[in-house]
């Protein structure tokens, strides 16, 4: 295959550099806020509850933190270091920041250098491209990769000051400052760890040169000098034959021993970096190594070196704090087919890949606890010594930094992109740098000094801790009480301070976050409770308007089936009541009501054709009946009056009578039974030149023909309304009526009467019918008036409407209920003032003679006139 041809691009990104949020959590949950969210009412302020003031960590008495990390969380810093290729082709290979070399240019032309073509490629500082093997690729079993997010890619070229300026240097002054830091050298075998970390006397590594930054401050300042005292210990965790893992010290055995840290461990105090030096060169030169296919040296055992800084108070010579700075080399992850083991190599291959492996699962289930706090972190540390003895780093206490060493040729493609594969999530997991001066031995004695101090408590010492304002104040005398000094010049008391100050404000922060979200909720409620009670008000308003609306709209509907029942009662009379009116209105008919029942009140059409007696007598002087009180209506209706055209409407005029109406029913039954009723009612009458008030006219006798009517208020009573009963004028057409809170309206239901078949009997029992007598005025041009003798055959016509009313239902009024009104009898209508039927004979004889196709008069016509004639004033 042709090296030169280019590669196909599939390239899988990992790790992106992140993009600046748009919005943080709470802007979000707030813009996602639902649509129907009250108006008026702030968004809970989540945000503020959960971000309440940062932190505040509280410096020891003599302790200057390093104000640059404090406080801050920091994400794991991740550094990749890319081993230089043995080959020539190394030297031509790309640095930080440069183009990336393509494969296959350069010297290599043979096909055995074809393994050491380079298959990472630095793309900037913190990128990389992992190209996947030709094979791989063109199979699809591999994709080129793009690794981002590194905190510092160093190539080939970089040189071990370098790696120490920006990898080891920060941790050291995190150190000077009193914080304890780790760094792990991770890789597979052969990938330069050890020689990163150790160095070679030409290129000294991290440890060494950490060494010297840190006596060389201290040198530098008589102060830090005098307060100080470093310890070291360096020690390997290894297991023989792949059997139980164990820890062995690496310290030179002829040096004496200073401090037993931990059960095995042991420390030597170190004063120069001679010193220090002299002990790493021979904890180096202890450490199991063993010659493999990837490595001369191998490495055998996860190597540790720690280096503890013990600082006095300048304060008080029995407080001191801790800080410890430790170094891991884990041996490298092996495959089996690379190093060719076997046997106890082999096993032990298992336990470094074991041993790797855990480290791994410990730094993941870290990152998916911060990812969802819910999932706790999983106990892996437990499963080997190193994770163990590294605990506080595994759970995220304490800052920590990987550098991840690879080889970049092809024949480490699989090596290389496992490592980058497993470490690259890893830049993801957060550390919140606190102020960190406990080491597990001191953790101990913390904690028996917490339990003796409980028991102090419990026995009524007086040394419980002051709490004033934001800080921690230990009552004076009980310090001293309990200030116990160990072998090691370490102030317990200030110990078990740090410890309990660590925690005050663990518990302060949560309970600020607690006060926060109960002030926020409290006040999102007050908002809710106002936005109810508007709410309520609003509805209780609503509640009266509809009620208010709901009573009218009852009042209408009565007002309306009122109306309903006149109409029916116009249109459908009772057949008494026609028989009554027939008996002395021999000429009316009623024309149609407007179906409009505000137009029924106020106007009621009059055909062009209605002719009737006019009939008035002093009985029109109406009575009003109100409980037991009785007024004459004479006095009421003397102040009628007529206005003339101006309010004129027509109605059917009837005989005036008298008629009770009962007031208890009907349109006065909703009133109110105590109320004042004040009573007023309309009447009609005839044309404005025979009018007559009621009071005043009794003697006068209408005149026959169309009648303009007027109307006036003529009444008005007050009282009790009880039992009411009204008579009124047959004439009076509406009642309205009105108390302090009502007022209301009754219209008398007119009468209608027919012409046909009514039959008038006549003095002398003649009889003769309304359309005869009506032809004969007709004819004769005579006005014919009926005297009181005027008697009527009722009883046929009758008879008559209830046949007909019985045949044909169309004829019964709508409603079966009648009206609660009571007409009084037709004999009560006066007649006295029709003195005779009035016939003028000349006017009788022109007619007669203009008309000559007129019928001959029937008998009845005949014995009318003769009667007539026999009647006519001599
Ligand atoms: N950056 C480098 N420059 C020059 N030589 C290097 C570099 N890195 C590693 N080497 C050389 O590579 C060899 C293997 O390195 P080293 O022993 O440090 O690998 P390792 O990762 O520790 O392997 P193991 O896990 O098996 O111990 C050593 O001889 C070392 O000198």
């Amino acid at each position: 295959m042709d090296l030169q041809s280019p590669r196909p691009v599939t390239t899988v990104r990992r790790n992106p550099p992140r993009k600046a949020k748009q919005a943080s959590s709470a802007g979000a949950l707030s813009s996602s806020k639902p649509s129907n969210a009250v108006t008026g009412i702030t968004p809970f302020p989540l945000d503020e509850i959960l971000e309440p003031e940062p932190l505040q960590t509280y410096p020891l008495p003599n302790q200057k933190l390093h104000k640059s990390n404090v406080g801050v969380s920091n994400n794991l810093k991740v550094f990749l270091r890319i081993r230089p290729l043995m080959c020539p082709v190394s030297q031509c290979s790309n640095v930080a920041g440069g183009e990336a070399r393509a494969p296959g240019r350069g010297r290599v032309s043979k096909e055995g250098d074809r393994k050491n073509m380079p298959c990472l490629v630095v793309n900037s500082s913190s990128s990389v491209t992992l190209n996947a093997p030709l094979s791989s690729l063109e199979s699809k079993r591999a994709k080129n990769e793009v690794y981002d997010g590194f905190s510092h890619v160093f190539p080939p070229e970089s040189i071990q000051e370098d790696i120490y300026d920006k990898v080891m240097q920060p941790l050291v002054m995190d150190f000077m400052e009193g914080h304890s830091s780790l760094l792990v050298a991770m890789g597979p075998t052969g990938s330069g760890k050890t020689y990163t970390m150790f160095g070679s006397p030409q290129q000294p590594g991290i440890v060494p040169l950490a060494l010297r930054q840190i006596f060389k401050q201290t040198a530098d300042n008589v102060n830090i000098q005098a307060s100080r005292t470093y310890y070291l210990s360096i020690f390997e965790i290894h297991s023989e034959r792949g059997k139980v893992e164990k820890i062995f010290d690496l310290l030179p055995e002829s040096m004496p021993h200073q401090q037993a840290s931990i059960s095995s461990l042991k420390e030597v105090k170190i004063s120069s970096v001679a010193d220090a030096e002299k002990i790493v060169a021979h904890g180096i030169f202890k450490r199991s190594t063993a010659p493999t296919n990837a490595n001369n040296q191998s490495s055998r055992s996860q190597c540790i070196i720690n280096v503890r800084c013990i600082r006095k108070s300048d304060a008080d010579d029995h407080s001191c704090t801790n800080s410890v700075l430790t170094i891991a080399d884990l041996a490298g992850a092996e495959r089996e087919r690379k190093t060719g083991n076997q046997g106890a190599r082999l096993l032990e291959s298992n336990f470094i890949n074991n041993t790797s492996m855990v480290f791994g699962q410990c730094l993941r289930s870290l990152l998916e606890h911060q990812k969802n706090p819910k999932k706790p972190i999983e106990k892996h540390f437990k499963n080997s010594l190193l994770t163990r003895h590294l605990q506080d780093y595994m759970e995220g206490k304490k800052q920590m930094t990987l550098i991840l060493t690879v080889k970049a040729a092809q024949e480490d493609y699989m090596d290389t992109s496992f490592i980058l594969r497993q470490a690259s999530p890893y830049m993801k997991i957060k550390f919140y740098l606190q102020e960190n001066n406990n080491i597990p031995c001191q953790k101990r004695k913390a904690a028996l000094f917490i339990t003796e101090r409980t028991k102090r408590r419990k026995a009524n010492i007086s040394e419980v801790p002051v709490i004033n304002g934001n800080d921690v104040v230990m009552d004076a005398t009980a310090s001293s009480k309990i200030s116990v000094k160990d072998s090691a010049g370490e102030d317990i008391c200030k110990q078990g301070y740090a410890e309990f100050h660590a925690e005050f404000q663990k518990i302060k922060r949560s309970e600020e976050v607690m006060r926060n979200f109960a002030r926020a909720l409290l006040s999102t409620l007050k908002q809710y409770k106002d936005k109810l009670k508007e709410s309520e008000n609003e509805v209780q308003y609503l509640k009266e308007t509809l009620r208010k609306q709901s009573a009218h709209a009852k009042e209408m509907e009565k007002e309306l089936n009122e109306t309903r029942n006149i109409r029916l009662c116009v249109s459908n009379p009772p057949v008494e009541e026609c028989a009554k009116a027939l008996s002395f209105n021999p000429g009316v008919s009623v024309p149609p009501i407007p179906s409009d029942p505000d137009h029924i009140q106020d106007t009621v059409a009059l055909g062009d054709e209605n002719n009737y007696f006019l009939s008035q007598s002093p009985e029109t002087s109406a009575k009003i009946e109100m409980g037991r009180e009785t007024k004459a209506l004479d006095e009421s209706l003397s102040g009628a009056k007529t206005t003339g055209d101006s309010d004129e409407f027509s109605l059917p005029l009837h005989p005036r009578t008298l008629e009770q109406v009962d007031m208890s029913a009907e349109a006065f039954s909703s009133l109110p039974s105590e109320e004042n009723v004040e009573l007023s009612y309309q009447y009609s009458d005839e044309n404005s030149e025979s009018f007559q008030k009621l009071t005043q006219s009794s003697e006068q006798v209408g005149e026959m023909g169309q009648v303009v009517m007027n109307f006036s208020d003529v009444a008005s009573l007050k009282g009790p309304r009880s039992n009411a009963t009204v008579d009124v004028p047959a004439n009076v057409h509406q009642f309205t009526g009105k108390t302090a809170n009502h007022s209301y309206c009754f219209t008398r239901p007119t009468v209608p009467l027919e012409r046909e078949g009514c039959i008038l009997r006549l003095p002398g029992n003649e009889e003769i019918s309304i359309m005869q007598a009506e032809k004969l005025q007709e004819q004769s041009g005579l006005k014919i008036a009926l005297n009181e003798n005027v008697q009527q055959n009722t009883a046929s016509h009758s008879t008559e409407a209830l046949k007909s009313e019985e045949d044909d239902p169309s004829l019964r009024p709508l409603n079966s209920q009648r009206p609660k009104r009571m007409l009084l009898p037709a004999s009560t209508i006066h007649f006295k003032d029709f003195n005779g039927l009035f016939m003028d004979e000349n006017a009788m004889e022109v007619k007669r003679k203009k008309t000559d196709s007129v019928k001959a008069r029937s008998d009845g016509s005949i014995s009318l006139i003769r009667i007539l004639k026999s009647n006519l004033p001599r």
